[in-house]
């Protein structure tokens, strides 16, 4: 029998099983067992080298976002929108066949924007190019996962489950779980919240199934036996999605203001040759109402898609101020606390490699600092349009000199800021 099978099989036995406290144990052996196949069945073939073509793209810019969605929901026509860059798309399905990558230019940073083939339900399980497009979902940053405001809204959920059974999980925060194989002592397990999803012997038995018999294991929140399983497994990856409802030319207000309010979703559409009626009337719902870019796209909403998507990134820009000099407020060091960090040696091991051995202390102006500027060492956590000057080893600062003259829109940025959140003094 087939891992696929298998895995099939057991999920009909859970099924079958009626969910309570006599069955608690058994049931979660069984998510033990299908997660285990999962993981074998995400394994290349052995002997085989790799197991078909992958969508090999160099990363580019600051941030990678991937659109993942069914067949002709607007994917294409997304990413040309937002991008310039030219993706095939049309009426028919499976339009794209490859991962076609743009570039948004946003905030002064780049970000890229891979379009991807649409995915079908058993994308998980090697149904078209399901595979190579979730490698590339997992690869990303985050994940715009477009739907057709006009078709079942069951798509939202059957997309999540092809995702989820590759290990990625959207907008899950790890675990709280110390887990730690051992090579002696047994297993010990200690809890420092209530548990009441799993107990000491479930976890046992999840443990046996996975031939693991010494461990620490601390839990720190009141997690669940696929928490449990996930940090076991530990190759999960947590990653960010927006749920982007497109094409809502088509559909009732109605639905558009009920999909709206779904959580972590936005809604677009990036066709207005509805009926002028319909597309005021739904811009009054949003505040993309006023002019703007999505005037420029011909399309409702995209502007508001760009400062959501920015967002969720969580792109801290970091301008830096040589000594004695203005700052160049158009090319920020582009820091992310998923990537890396956003401390002021992450700073510093961007803009050279010996300026970490170098640094006497750093000058922080901006958000992060309590005074203007404030006198920082490297553990000093850097907020985004901070300005920071690198004092060297043998080199005097120059104090505080609190305003910077420049063309970009960074200083005015930066001040507006000020007048909303005053710096604490
Ligand atoms: N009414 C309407 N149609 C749209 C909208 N966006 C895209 N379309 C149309 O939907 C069809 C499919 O668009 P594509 O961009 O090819 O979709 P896709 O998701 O890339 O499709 P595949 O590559 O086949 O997976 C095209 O005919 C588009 O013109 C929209 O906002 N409203
Ligand atoms: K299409
Ligand atoms: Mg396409």
């Amino acid at each position: 029998m087939g891992i696929i099978e298998r895995i099939k099989e057991i999920e009909a036995e859970m099924a079958r099983t009626q969910k309570n406290k006599a069955t608690e144990y058994h049931l979660g052996q069984l998510k033990a067992k299908i997660a285990k196949l999962r993981t074998q069945l995400l394994e290349p073939p052995k002997g085989a080298s790799g197991g078909g073509e992958g969508f090999e793209v160099t990363k580019y810019g600051h941030g990678r976002v991937a659109l993942i969605g069914f067949p002709s929901v607007g994917k294409s026509t997304l990413l040309t929108m937002l991008t310039g860059t030219h993706s095939e798309a049309a009426s028919y399905e499976f339009t794209t066949l490859t991962c076609i990558p743009g570039v948004i230019h946003y905030n002064d940073t780049k970000i890229q924007l891979l379009d991807l083939p649409g995915i079908i339900e058993g994308a998980s399980e090697g149904k078209g190019r399901g595979r190579q497009v979730i490698a590339v979902a997992k690869s990303s940053d985050l994940v715009l996962m477009v739907l057709d405001a006009s078709k079942s809204e069951g798509h939202r959920q059957i997309l999540t489950k092809e995702l989820e059974a590759v290990g990625l999980r959207l907008n899950k925060k790890p675990p709280q779980i110390y887990f730690k194989k051992k090579k002696t002592g047994g297993i010990s397990f200690n809890t420092t919240a209530p548990l009441t999803h799993i107990d000491e012997k479930l976890c046992y038995q999840i443990l046996h199934e996975y031939k693991i018999h010494n461990a620490e294991i601390l839990f720190r929140e009141n997690a669940t036996v696929d928490d449990f399983i996930d940090v076991i497994e530990g190759n999960r990856k947590y990653i960010k999605c927006v749920y982007v409802y497109n094409k809502i030319d088509v559909v009732g207000i109605d639905d558009v203001d009920r999909l709206a309010r779904q959580p972590n979703s936005i809604v677009i559409s990036c066709n207005l040759k509805a009926s002028y009626n319909i597309i005021t009337l739904k811009r009054s719902i949003f505040r993309s109402a006023r002019k703007s870019n999505a005037e420029n796209y011909n399309s409702l909403n995209l502007d508001r898609l760009l400062a959501r998507m920015w967002d969720e990134m969580a792109l801290v820009r970091v301008y830096s101020k040589p000594q004695g000099q203005q700052p160049d407020f158009d090319e920020p060091f582009v820091l992310s606390s998923d990537r890396g960090g956003c401390t002021v040696e992450d700073f510093c091991n961007h803009v050279h490699r010996t300026l970490v051995k170098d640094m006497k202390y750093a000058l922080v102006w901006g958000t992060s600092a309590r005074h203007n500027p404030q006198n920082c060492g490297l553990s000093q956590h850097l907020e985004d349009e901070d300005v920071v000057q690198v004092v060297k080893k043998k080199e005097r600062d120059e104090g505080g000199r609190g305003r910077f003259k420049s063309h970009s829109n960074a200083p005015a940025r930066i001040a507006d800021r000020e007048k909303k959140a005053p710096l604490k003094q």
